[in-house]
Protein backbone atom coordinates (compact mmCIF):
# COMPACT_ATOMS: atom_id res chain seq x y z
CA UNK A 1 0.00 0.00 0.00
CA UNK A 2 2.86 2.58 1.32
CA UNK A 3 4.90 1.29 -1.83
CA UNK A 4 4.60 4.33 -4.82
CA UNK A 5 4.54 6.52 -1.64
CA UNK A 6 7.69 5.47 -0.78
CA UNK A 7 9.07 5.61 -3.67
CA UNK A 8 7.33 9.19 -4.11
CA UNK A 9 9.06 10.33 -1.02
CA UNK A 10 12.62 8.77 -2.14
CA UNK A 11 12.70 11.03 -5.18
CA UNK A 12 13.07 14.41 -5.50
CA UNK A 13 9.60 16.20 -6.00
CA UNK A 14 10.63 17.98 -9.18
CA UNK A 15 11.03 14.32 -10.66
CA UNK A 16 7.21 13.67 -10.57
CA UNK A 17 6.59 17.22 -12.57
CA UNK A 18 5.92 17.20 -15.74
CA UNK A 19 7.87 20.87 -17.16
CA UNK A 20 6.28 23.28 -19.71
CA UNK A 21 9.20 25.39 -20.43
CA UNK A 22 8.74 27.25 -17.21
CA UNK A 23 8.70 26.08 -13.53
CA UNK A 24 5.30 28.22 -13.07
CA UNK A 25 3.69 26.24 -15.80
CA UNK A 26 5.08 22.62 -14.13
CA UNK A 27 2.46 19.89 -13.91
CA UNK A 28 2.32 17.47 -11.04
CA UNK A 29 1.38 13.79 -12.04
CA UNK A 30 -1.78 12.82 -10.81
CA UNK A 31 -3.40 9.71 -10.87
CA UNK A 32 -7.37 9.17 -11.26
CA UNK A 33 -8.87 5.99 -10.73
CA UNK A 34 -12.62 5.62 -12.10
CA UNK A 35 -14.59 2.67 -10.53
CA UNK A 36 -17.54 1.59 -12.74
CA UNK A 37 -15.86 2.43 -16.05
CA UNK A 38 -17.44 -0.22 -17.96
CA UNK A 39 -20.63 1.42 -17.63
CA UNK A 40 -23.24 4.16 -19.09
CA UNK A 41 -21.23 6.98 -16.99
CA UNK A 42 -17.86 4.96 -16.56
CA UNK A 43 -17.03 5.25 -20.20
CA UNK A 44 -17.61 8.75 -21.54
CA UNK A 45 -15.91 9.68 -18.06
CA UNK A 46 -12.83 7.65 -18.71
CA UNK A 47 -12.99 9.45 -22.48
CA UNK A 48 -13.21 12.80 -20.72
CA UNK A 49 -10.45 12.30 -18.02
CA UNK A 50 -8.35 10.94 -20.72
CA UNK A 51 -9.01 14.14 -22.45
CA UNK A 52 -7.61 16.08 -19.21
CA UNK A 53 -4.05 17.71 -19.16
CA UNK A 54 -3.80 17.59 -15.74
CA UNK A 55 -4.11 13.51 -15.46
CA UNK A 56 -0.91 11.22 -16.01
CA UNK A 57 -2.17 8.44 -14.80
CA UNK A 58 -5.82 7.04 -15.83
CA UNK A 59 -7.03 3.69 -14.23
CA UNK A 60 -10.24 2.06 -15.36
CA UNK A 61 -11.62 -0.82 -12.76
CA UNK A 62 -14.80 -2.53 -13.00
CA UNK A 63 -16.07 -5.98 -12.50
CA UNK A 64 -15.80 -6.78 -15.96
CA UNK A 65 -15.60 -5.47 -19.67
CA UNK A 66 -12.36 -3.12 -18.34
CA UNK A 67 -10.14 -4.30 -20.72
CA UNK A 68 -11.83 -3.51 -24.53
CA UNK A 69 -12.76 0.23 -22.58
CA UNK A 70 -9.42 0.66 -21.68
CA UNK A 71 -7.43 -0.55 -24.74
CA UNK A 72 -9.93 2.12 -26.50
CA UNK A 73 -9.26 4.88 -24.73
CA UNK A 74 -5.42 4.16 -24.21
CA UNK A 75 -5.19 4.99 -28.30
CA UNK A 76 -6.30 8.82 -27.93
CA UNK A 77 -3.04 10.38 -28.04
CA UNK A 78 -3.12 12.59 -24.54
CA UNK A 79 -0.78 12.74 -21.93
CA UNK A 80 -2.07 10.00 -19.21
CA UNK A 81 -1.12 6.35 -19.28
CA UNK A 82 -4.59 3.84 -19.65
CA UNK A 83 -4.88 1.27 -17.51
CA UNK A 84 -7.72 -1.02 -17.17
CA UNK A 85 -8.26 -3.48 -14.38
CA UNK A 86 -11.08 -6.14 -14.28
CA UNK A 87 -12.64 -8.17 -10.96
CA UNK A 88 -12.57 -7.47 -7.30
CA UNK A 89 -8.37 -9.40 -7.46
CA UNK A 90 -7.41 -6.41 -9.82
CA UNK A 91 -8.76 -3.34 -7.59
CA UNK A 92 -5.86 -2.91 -5.01
CA UNK A 93 -3.68 -2.26 -8.13
CA UNK A 94 -6.70 0.15 -9.79
CA UNK A 95 -6.46 1.84 -6.58
CA UNK A 96 -2.77 2.81 -5.25
CA UNK A 97 -1.22 5.86 -5.40
CA UNK A 98 -4.51 7.13 -6.65
CA UNK A 99 -5.57 10.97 -6.33
CA UNK A 100 -8.78 11.24 -7.06
CA UNK A 101 -10.94 8.04 -7.47
CA UNK A 102 -14.29 8.32 -8.81
CA UNK A 103 -17.25 6.25 -8.28
CA UNK A 104 -19.74 5.62 -10.98
CA UNK A 105 -20.49 1.67 -10.19
CA UNK A 106 -23.69 1.08 -9.30
CA UNK A 107 -27.53 0.21 -10.65
CA UNK A 108 -29.20 3.13 -12.55
CA UNK A 109 -33.02 4.18 -12.14
CA UNK A 110 -35.92 2.82 -14.36
CA UNK A 111 -38.69 4.24 -14.92
CA UNK A 112 -41.01 4.98 -11.50
CA UNK A 113 -38.12 4.52 -9.44
CA UNK A 114 -36.92 6.61 -6.61
CA UNK A 115 -32.88 6.93 -5.71
CA UNK A 116 -33.83 5.71 -2.67
CA UNK A 117 -34.44 2.98 -3.99
CA UNK A 118 -31.24 1.83 -5.46
CA UNK A 119 -29.71 1.93 -2.07
CA UNK A 120 -30.27 -1.53 -1.11
CA UNK A 121 -27.96 -2.74 -4.22
CA UNK A 122 -25.73 0.18 -4.09
CA UNK A 123 -24.91 0.55 -0.41
CA UNK A 124 -23.59 -2.79 -0.70
CA UNK A 125 -21.37 -1.42 -3.23
CA UNK A 126 -20.23 1.64 -2.33
CA UNK A 127 -19.24 -0.22 0.84
CA UNK A 128 -17.09 -2.33 -0.65
CA UNK A 129 -15.51 -0.02 -3.01
CA UNK A 130 -14.52 2.30 0.18
CA UNK A 131 -13.65 -0.29 2.14
CA UNK A 132 -10.91 -0.73 -0.81
CA UNK A 133 -10.42 2.99 -1.23
CA UNK A 134 -9.40 2.92 2.44
CA UNK A 135 -7.03 -0.39 2.46
CA UNK A 136 -4.93 0.60 -0.79
CA UNK A 137 -5.53 4.57 -1.27
CA UNK A 138 -3.46 6.54 1.93
CA UNK A 139 -0.29 7.48 0.39
CA UNK A 140 2.17 9.90 2.55
CA UNK A 141 2.64 12.73 1.14
CA UNK A 142 5.24 14.40 -0.03
CA UNK A 143 4.76 16.48 3.32
CA UNK A 144 4.97 13.07 5.57
CA UNK A 145 0.95 13.24 5.99
CA UNK A 146 -1.10 10.33 5.78
CA UNK A 147 -3.54 11.34 2.99
CA UNK A 148 -6.33 9.47 1.20
CA UNK A 149 -7.27 9.67 -2.28
CA UNK A 150 -9.92 12.40 -2.90
CA UNK A 151 -13.25 10.59 -3.33
CA UNK A 152 -15.65 11.87 -6.10
CA UNK A 153 -19.05 9.84 -4.58
CA UNK A 154 -21.57 9.47 -8.20
CA UNK A 155 -23.22 6.68 -6.81
CA UNK A 156 -26.93 7.06 -5.94
CA UNK A 157 -28.50 7.85 -3.71
CA UNK A 158 -25.25 9.98 -3.11
CA UNK A 159 -27.31 11.49 0.20
CA UNK A 160 -26.50 8.00 1.51
CA UNK A 161 -23.77 6.86 0.01
CA UNK A 162 -21.68 9.79 0.81
CA UNK A 163 -22.56 8.83 4.56
CA UNK A 164 -21.61 5.44 3.93
CA UNK A 165 -18.16 6.54 2.44
CA UNK A 166 -17.54 8.50 5.96
CA UNK A 167 -18.14 6.02 7.93
CA UNK A 168 -16.06 3.17 6.44
CA UNK A 169 -13.38 5.22 6.15
CA UNK A 170 -13.92 6.23 9.86
CA UNK A 171 -13.98 2.29 10.99
CA UNK A 172 -10.52 2.17 8.63
CA UNK A 173 -9.19 5.57 10.25
CA UNK A 174 -8.61 6.76 7.35
CA UNK A 175 -11.06 9.64 6.90
CA UNK A 176 -10.70 13.04 5.87
CA UNK A 177 -13.90 15.13 5.67
CA UNK A 178 -12.23 17.26 3.21
CA UNK A 179 -11.21 14.74 0.95
CA UNK A 180 -15.40 13.00 0.21
CA UNK A 181 -17.48 14.39 -2.24
CA UNK A 182 -20.79 13.97 -3.63
CA UNK A 183 -21.14 14.71 -6.84
CA UNK A 184 -23.64 17.14 -7.76
CA UNK A 185 -22.64 18.92 -10.27
CA UNK A 186 -25.39 17.57 -12.69
CA UNK A 187 -27.77 19.75 -10.86
CA UNK A 188 -25.91 22.57 -11.43
CA UNK A 189 -25.26 21.76 -14.90
CA UNK A 190 -28.89 21.58 -15.15
CA UNK A 191 -29.94 24.50 -13.47
CA UNK A 192 -27.64 27.04 -15.68
CA UNK A 193 -28.66 25.48 -18.54
CA UNK A 194 -32.24 25.80 -17.81
CA UNK A 195 -31.93 29.65 -16.37
CA UNK A 196 -30.38 30.85 -19.53
CA UNK A 197 -32.55 28.85 -22.00
CA UNK A 198 -35.82 31.00 -19.66
CA UNK A 199 -33.60 34.05 -19.14
CA UNK A 200 -32.58 34.21 -22.52
CA UNK A 201 -28.52 34.85 -21.53
CA UNK A 202 -26.00 32.96 -22.88
CA UNK A 203 -25.66 29.74 -21.39
CA UNK A 204 -21.61 30.06 -21.08
CA UNK A 205 -21.64 33.37 -18.97
CA UNK A 206 -24.73 31.68 -16.40
CA UNK A 207 -23.90 30.79 -12.70
CA UNK A 208 -26.06 29.36 -10.53
CA UNK A 209 -25.67 27.79 -7.04
CA UNK A 210 -27.69 24.44 -6.08
CA UNK A 211 -27.73 23.44 -2.44
CA UNK A 212 -29.27 20.64 -0.23
CA UNK A 213 -28.49 17.13 -1.53
CA UNK A 214 -29.59 15.51 -4.85
CA UNK A 215 -32.38 13.42 -5.07
CA UNK A 216 -36.22 15.33 -5.36
CA UNK A 217 -36.86 18.22 -3.05
CA UNK A 218 -33.83 17.76 -1.54
CA UNK A 219 -32.11 19.75 -4.81
CA UNK A 220 -32.41 23.50 -3.94
CA UNK A 221 -31.01 25.89 -7.03
CA UNK A 222 -30.31 29.35 -5.84
CA UNK A 223 -32.41 30.86 -8.53
CA UNK A 224 -32.17 34.49 -6.93
CA UNK A 225 -28.38 33.92 -6.88
CA UNK A 226 -28.19 33.29 -10.85
CA UNK A 227 -26.25 35.74 -12.83
CA UNK A 228 -26.49 37.40 -15.46
CA UNK A 229 -29.62 38.51 -13.51
CA UNK A 230 -32.80 38.32 -14.93
CA UNK A 231 -36.04 39.60 -14.68
CA UNK A 232 -37.81 35.84 -14.30
CA UNK A 233 -41.59 35.93 -12.49
CA UNK A 234 -41.85 33.79 -9.49
CA UNK A 235 -44.24 31.34 -11.49
CA UNK A 236 -41.07 31.25 -13.83
CA UNK A 237 -38.53 30.69 -10.77
CA UNK A 238 -40.99 27.63 -9.23
CA UNK A 239 -40.95 25.86 -12.60
CA UNK A 240 -37.08 26.11 -13.02
CA UNK A 241 -36.86 24.85 -9.62
CA UNK A 242 -39.26 22.03 -10.39
CA UNK A 243 -37.58 21.29 -13.97
CA UNK A 244 -34.27 20.77 -12.17
CA UNK A 245 -35.15 19.00 -9.26
CA UNK A 246 -36.96 16.84 -11.61
CA UNK A 247 -33.94 16.57 -13.88
CA UNK A 248 -32.87 13.24 -13.14
CA UNK A 249 -36.46 11.67 -13.79
CA UNK A 250 -36.96 13.37 -17.18
CA UNK A 251 -33.93 12.14 -18.96
CA UNK A 252 -34.87 8.43 -16.98
CA UNK A 253 -38.43 8.10 -18.14
CA UNK A 254 -37.42 9.68 -22.01
CA UNK A 255 -34.65 7.00 -22.12
CA UNK A 256 -37.74 4.51 -20.90
CA UNK A 257 -35.88 1.45 -18.92
CA UNK A 258 -32.17 2.00 -20.38
CA UNK A 259 -30.88 3.58 -17.47
CA UNK A 260 -30.61 7.19 -16.28
CA UNK A 261 -28.28 10.35 -17.54
CA UNK A 262 -24.57 9.23 -18.32
CA UNK A 263 -23.30 11.39 -20.59
CA UNK A 264 -24.28 14.65 -19.15
CA UNK A 265 -23.35 12.65 -16.00
CA UNK A 266 -19.90 11.82 -17.30
CA UNK A 267 -19.56 15.64 -18.32
CA UNK A 268 -20.48 17.05 -14.85
CA UNK A 269 -18.20 14.34 -13.57
CA UNK A 270 -15.24 15.66 -15.32
CA UNK A 271 -16.06 19.41 -14.46
CA UNK A 272 -15.84 18.17 -10.76
CA UNK A 273 -12.64 15.61 -11.47
CA UNK A 274 -10.97 19.07 -13.11
CA UNK A 275 -12.00 20.96 -10.39
CA UNK A 276 -10.31 18.58 -7.44
CA UNK A 277 -7.07 18.11 -9.77
CA UNK A 278 -6.88 22.27 -10.12
CA UNK A 279 -7.14 22.42 -6.41
CA UNK A 280 -4.68 19.63 -5.61
CA UNK A 281 -2.43 21.31 -8.04
CA UNK A 282 -2.66 24.93 -6.32
CA UNK A 283 -4.85 26.63 -8.64
CA UNK A 284 -6.44 29.86 -6.81
CA UNK A 285 -10.24 30.02 -6.33
CA UNK A 286 -11.47 26.65 -7.60
CA UNK A 287 -15.28 26.92 -6.18
CA UNK A 288 -17.72 24.24 -7.15
CA UNK A 289 -20.75 22.89 -5.29
CA UNK A 290 -20.38 19.35 -3.91
CA UNK A 291 -22.19 17.52 -1.28
CA UNK A 292 -19.47 17.32 1.74
CA UNK A 293 -19.61 16.95 5.75
CA UNK A 294 -20.73 20.76 6.63
CA UNK A 295 -21.61 22.63 9.73
CA UNK A 296 -23.26 25.57 7.28
CA UNK A 297 -26.94 24.05 8.19
CA UNK A 298 -27.96 21.61 11.28
CA UNK A 299 -27.56 18.34 8.84
CA UNK A 300 -23.98 16.61 9.06
CA UNK A 301 -24.02 16.27 5.66
CA UNK A 302 -25.07 19.37 2.78
CA UNK A 303 -24.48 20.89 -0.44
CA UNK A 304 -23.24 23.85 -1.14
CA UNK A 305 -20.34 26.00 -2.76
CA UNK A 306 -16.88 24.67 -1.62
CA UNK A 307 -13.60 26.51 -2.53
CA UNK A 308 -11.15 23.49 -3.09
CA UNK A 309 -7.39 23.37 -2.79
CA UNK A 310 -4.05 21.41 -1.99
CA UNK A 311 -6.20 19.69 0.64
CA UNK A 312 -9.43 18.54 -0.80
CA UNK A 313 -12.18 21.11 0.59
CA UNK A 314 -10.78 24.46 2.02
CA UNK A 315 -13.33 25.95 2.47
CA UNK A 316 -17.42 25.27 3.04
CA UNK A 317 -18.58 28.63 1.46
CA UNK A 318 -22.48 29.56 3.21
CA UNK A 319 -25.58 29.95 1.83
CA UNK A 320 -25.99 33.62 1.54
CA UNK A 321 -28.89 35.49 1.13
CA UNK A 322 -32.02 33.38 0.10
CA UNK A 323 -35.26 34.57 -0.87
CA UNK A 324 -38.70 33.58 0.78
CA UNK A 325 -39.41 30.58 -1.46
CA UNK A 326 -35.64 28.77 -1.60
CA UNK A 327 -35.62 29.58 2.65
CA UNK A 328 -39.42 27.24 2.26
CA UNK A 329 -37.46 24.75 0.38
CA UNK A 330 -34.56 24.80 2.79
CA UNK A 331 -36.75 23.78 5.43
CA UNK A 332 -38.60 21.31 3.63
CA UNK A 333 -35.87 19.74 2.21
CA UNK A 334 -34.21 18.98 5.75
CA UNK A 335 -36.08 15.77 6.63
CA UNK A 336 -35.77 13.80 4.10
CA UNK A 337 -32.36 14.25 3.71
CA UNK A 338 -31.58 13.64 7.30
CA UNK A 339 -33.42 10.58 7.16
CA UNK A 340 -30.94 9.29 4.58
CA UNK A 341 -27.97 10.35 6.18
CA UNK A 342 -29.06 8.15 8.88
CA UNK A 343 -30.15 5.36 6.57
CA UNK A 344 -26.55 5.62 4.95
CA UNK A 345 -25.27 5.90 8.71
CA UNK A 346 -27.31 2.65 9.96
CA UNK A 347 -25.94 0.99 6.71
CA UNK A 348 -22.55 1.25 7.43
CA UNK A 349 -22.77 0.44 10.94
CA UNK A 350 -24.41 -2.87 10.85
N1 LIG B 1 -24.57 11.82 -8.94
C1 LIG B 1 -25.28 12.01 -10.01
O1 LIG B 1 -25.61 13.14 -10.37
C2 LIG B 1 -25.68 10.85 -10.88
C3 LIG B 1 -25.53 9.57 -10.42
N2 LIG B 1 -25.87 8.52 -11.21
C4 LIG B 1 -25.69 7.17 -10.65
O2 LIG B 1 -24.48 6.59 -11.17
C5 LIG B 1 -24.56 5.17 -11.06
C6 LIG B 1 -24.09 4.51 -12.35
O3 LIG B 1 -24.95 4.80 -13.41
P1 LIG B 1 -24.70 4.20 -14.89
O4 LIG B 1 -23.28 4.36 -15.26
O5 LIG B 1 -25.75 4.75 -15.76
O6 LIG B 1 -24.97 2.64 -14.63
P2 LIG B 1 -24.46 1.40 -15.48
O7 LIG B 1 -25.24 0.21 -15.02
O8 LIG B 1 -24.47 1.73 -16.93
O9 LIG B 1 -22.94 1.25 -15.05
C7 LIG B 1 -22.58 0.91 -13.75
C8 LIG B 1 -21.29 0.15 -13.81
O10 LIG B 1 -20.92 -0.18 -12.47
C9 LIG B 1 -20.33 -1.45 -12.51
N3 LIG B 1 -20.29 -2.07 -11.19
C10 LIG B 1 -21.26 -2.71 -10.50
N4 LIG B 1 -20.78 -3.14 -9.35
C11 LIG B 1 -19.49 -2.77 -9.28
C12 LIG B 1 -18.45 -2.94 -8.34
N5 LIG B 1 -18.64 -3.59 -7.19
N6 LIG B 1 -17.25 -2.43 -8.62
C13 LIG B 1 -17.03 -1.74 -9.78
N7 LIG B 1 -17.96 -1.58 -10.71
C14 LIG B 1 -19.17 -2.07 -10.46
C15 LIG B 1 -21.15 -2.24 -13.52
O11 LIG B 1 -20.44 -3.38 -13.99
C16 LIG B 1 -21.38 -1.18 -14.59
O12 LIG B 1 -20.40 -1.23 -15.59
C17 LIG B 1 -26.01 4.87 -10.71
O13 LIG B 1 -26.10 4.60 -9.33
C18 LIG B 1 -26.75 6.16 -11.04
O14 LIG B 1 -27.92 6.34 -10.28
C19 LIG B 1 -26.35 8.68 -12.48
C20 LIG B 1 -26.50 9.96 -12.98
C21 LIG B 1 -26.23 11.14 -12.21
O1 LIG C 1 -31.91 10.50 -11.83
C1 LIG C 1 -31.12 9.56 -11.68
O2 LIG C 1 -31.47 8.45 -11.26
C2 LIG C 1 -29.69 9.79 -12.00
C3 LIG C 1 -29.28 11.07 -11.40
O3 LIG C 1 -28.93 11.14 -10.23
C4 LIG C 1 -29.47 12.28 -12.18
O4 LIG C 1 -29.64 12.21 -13.42
O5 LIG C 1 -29.46 13.36 -11.57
Amino acid sequence: MMLRSIKSLATSPSSHILRRGYASEAVPDRKVAVLGAAGGIGQPLALLMKLNPLVSSLALYDIANTPGVAADVSHINTRSVVSGYSGEAELGKALEGADVVIIPAGVPRKPGMTRDDLFNINAGIVKGLCQAIAKYCPHVSIEILLKQALVNMISNPVNSTVPIAAEVFKKAGTYDPKRLFGVTTLDVVRAKTFYAGKAKVPVAEVNVPVVGGHAGITILPLFSQATPKANLSDAEITALTKRTQDGGTEVVEAKAGKGSATLSMAYAGAIFADACLKGLNGAPDVVECSYVQSTITELPFFASKVRLGKNGVEEVLGLGPLSDYEKEGLEKLKPELQSSIEKGIKFANQ
